[in-house]
């Protein structure tokens, strides 16, 4: 059974005089323990949303409007903000591109990476601290004994970084979100922290990582999901996914036959624009820029993400060929 699975999610935005947008359109994938699946996309392609959807952190303006998220049997879509925020703080945690929208500018690194092992009586006070010393220690923080009482404010950016990421790890959580963990740090600390998150992998942690860094992702995932224009549109193990893309976003995104074995490999720009989703195109809605649309049938109908033998793909000139 998987650790995490999650079906047809939906998710729209309100808006001002306007119906409302759908960021996240039926997006399904699986996370395994002691694996991590990669979630790539350009920028507004429902990477965020989709991860924020299932911990129920998302915007007031924002509404889930179907779909399951099951972890542990139980749908988190459907259980109470009261308990979903347990599960939050101990079985499942999220490192953000920036720290300070993971931390408290108000308490102590001490409060904030005791709390939940104290609150879910993981451990006793005195067992927390000594735990949220050596986390910080883990992710590089020197004199932790000492730093341990700072504020968020009183670190510099990186430190903040490393100490949200020691937040994260401190309860040992059987799932980790990263949303671009390592796009503000420098090249050394990138490295520890994905050390740390391989450590945890190993240890049976099921880590989801939102990436534009195609190198990071090789190097540690082993799945992948494509996301264009809030939907799903390529999902493979990662390794197939980098040497033999099959979608055409995939292909103009990853590259075909590019080289990647490198660190830092960006993902390429595609001609064009993703769409704005409040005028999202009739049927697939990567027809505009797709080198290879046929029209109409790309133009009016939208190929669900089918099942085949080595991968799934939402491109029916995709699954004819397979
Ligand atoms: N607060 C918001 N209010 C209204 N619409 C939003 C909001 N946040 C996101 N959206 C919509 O949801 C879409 C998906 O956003 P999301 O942040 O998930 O993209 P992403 O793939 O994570 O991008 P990035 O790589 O830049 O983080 C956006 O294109 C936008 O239309």
């Amino acid at each position: 059974m998987s650790l995490l699975s999650v079906r047809e999610l939906r998710t729209t935005f309100r808006r001002e005089g306007g119906d409302p947008l759908t960021a996240v359109d039926g997006v399904s994938f699986d996370v395994q323990r002691g694996q991590a699946l990669a979630v790539v996309g350009e920028s507004g392609s429902g990477k965020s949303v989709t991860m924020r959807s299932v911990l129920g952190i998302l915007p007031r303006t924002a509404r889930i409007t179907g779909g399951q998220a099951l972890y542990g049997g139980r749908d988190l879509l459907a259980i109470g903000d009261k308990e979903l925020r347990r599960i939050r703080g101990r079985d499942i945690a999220m490192v953000f591109q920036s720290a300070m929208e993971a931390m408290n500018p108000t308490l102590t690194l001490e409060r904030q990476l005791t709390e939940h092992l104290i609150w879910h009586g993981l451990c006793t006070k005195a067992e927390a601290r000594k735990r949220a010393i050596r986390a910080l220690g883990d992710v590089g923080i020197p004199d932790p004994e000492k730093r341990i009482r700072t504020y968020p404010f009183q670190l510099s950016g990186g430190m903040r970084q490393r100490a949200m990421i020691a937040m994260a790890m401190v309860t040992e959580p059987a799932l980790l979100i990263a949303d671009e963990p390592t796009t503000a740090v420098d090249v050394t600390v990138q490295r520890q922290i994905l050390d740390l998150l391989a450590d945890l992998k190993a240890r049976g942690t099921g880590i989801v990582m939102i990436t534009h860094d195609l190198g990071v992702a090789r190097y540690f995932c082993d799945d992948a999901v494509v996301m264009y224009a809030g939907r799903v549109v390529e999902r493979a193990p990662m390794g197939t996914l980098l040497d033999d893309p099959r979608h055409p976003y995939s292909v103009g995104l990853l590259g075909s036959g590019v080289e990647v074995g490198g660190r830092d490999l960006p993902l390429r720009p595609i001609p064009g624009s993703p769409p704005d989703l409040s005028r999202r195109p009739e049927g697939c809605p990567f027809h505009p820029r797709c080198p290879q649309a046929e029209l109409p049938r790309c133009s009016t109908e939208q190929e669900p993400l089918t099942i085949g033998p080595s991968r799934d793909a939402a491109c029916w000139k995709v699954t004819a060929d397979v």
